[in-house]
């Protein structure tokens, strides 16, 4: 199989990309390096199934040009900041909503079979259902990162439909592990390592989520691919997350016991009733039985899952 992975010098992509070369596939990697580099695909950067283009998806031509004689994409390029959204909109917008557009463009004129698209929790808000399952309705994102993902899904289903491709969609819980370099537990270590004694917490560190190691997502994308491809379906959902949560303020706890360090917790009080900023989802868990019933389990779970993580960043 041939196929591009967007996003593919980034934190999960990169993952996705050492899976994919392991099994013995073609890989092209389409990625700006803005947030990505070359570092996480080093490994591969000199072997005959891998190809590298540096470029920015929001160059249409490009895109055009990066999807040629590819079967399948992966589409991971994006900017996964949820709390750029009251300041940058219009850059979550173009990074996510924009680029899928010229993605979807250049797929419908191509010999594209498949689209693998990496979507995100956040696409459901505030549920009231907790495990939240894909057919929860309404979805109400409470932030533009999760607006700009429901848009995404949105076109990729109406394209799949009208130009005859299949499209397999994933709502991933947090991912976590080597290779990342933002959110929780990274924002942690940095300002540990900056001051030992006094940890800052935004919000009020009871928001809880379900973290999955980066090892358990690419195994449970490409174990689903697999069963996607033999069914039936144009478009499919899946959430990829954990059977439990864990709190910020645990985070806290694992993160300063793994540094050896005992320090003053501090915490913000954040915005509307104790997030860490607007757009915050508090409480986050997602149903993974639709995944569990294809085979796919998680090895680790959202503690075991953040300590290695810890373990890992810790070593570069
Ligand atoms: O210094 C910090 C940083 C974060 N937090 C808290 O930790 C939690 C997790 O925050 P992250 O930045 O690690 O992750 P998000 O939940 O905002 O989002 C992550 O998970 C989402 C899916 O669940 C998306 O896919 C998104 O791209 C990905 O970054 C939040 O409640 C936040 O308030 C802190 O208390 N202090």
């Amino acid at each position: 199989m041939k196929a591009l992975v967007t996003g593919g010098a980034g934190f999960i992509g990169s993952h996705l990309v050492d899976g994919l070369m392991e099994r013995g596939h073609e890989v092209r990697v389409l990625d700006d390096l803005s947030a990505g580099t070359l570092d996480n695909i080093k490994r591969w950067l000199d072997h005959e199934r891998f190809e590298f283009i540096k470029g920015d998806m929001r160059d249409a031509e490009l895109v055009k040009k990066a999807v040629k004689g590819v079967e399948v994409v992966f589409h991971l390029a994006a900017n996964p900041e949820v709390r750029i959204g009251s300041q940058s909109p219009e850059l979550l917008y173009e990074t996510n909503v924009l680029i899928t557009y010229n993605l979807l463009n250049a797929i419908k004129d191509s010999n594209v079979q498949y689209l693998v698209f990496t979507s995100s929790s956040t696409v459901y808000g505030d549920a009231e259902v907790i495990p939240t399952p894909e057919d929860y309705a309404p979805l109400e994102p409470i932030s533009v990162y999760g607006g700009a993902k429901l848009a995404a899904e949105a076109l990729i289903s109406g394209y799949a439909h009208t130009f005859d491709f299949k499209a397999l969609i994933f709502r991933l819980a947090n991912i976590i592990g080597e290779r990342s370099n933002h959110g929780v537990i990274y924002d942690f270590i940095n300002k540990l390592k900056k001051n030992p004694n006094e940890l800052e917490i935004l919000g009020d560190g009871t928001q809880r989520k379900s973290y999955l190691h980066v090892s358990d997502t690419v195994e449970g994308m490409l174990h689903i691919f697999e069963h996607f491809k033999k069914s039936e379906k144009t478009v499919d959902f899946y959430n990829l997350g954990n059977d439990d949560w864990i709190t910020v303020k645990e985070i806290a706890e694992i993160v300063s016991r793994e540094m050896g360090l005992k320090p003053r917790f501090v915490f913000t009080g954040g915005v509307d009733g104790g997030r860490g900023w607007k757009g915050d989802v508090k409480f986050m868990r997602l149903s993974i039985e639709k995944a569990k019933a294809t085979g796919w389990r998680p090895r680790l779970n959202s503690c075991e899952a953040v300590r290695r993580t810890v373990r890992e960043l810790l070593k570069t």
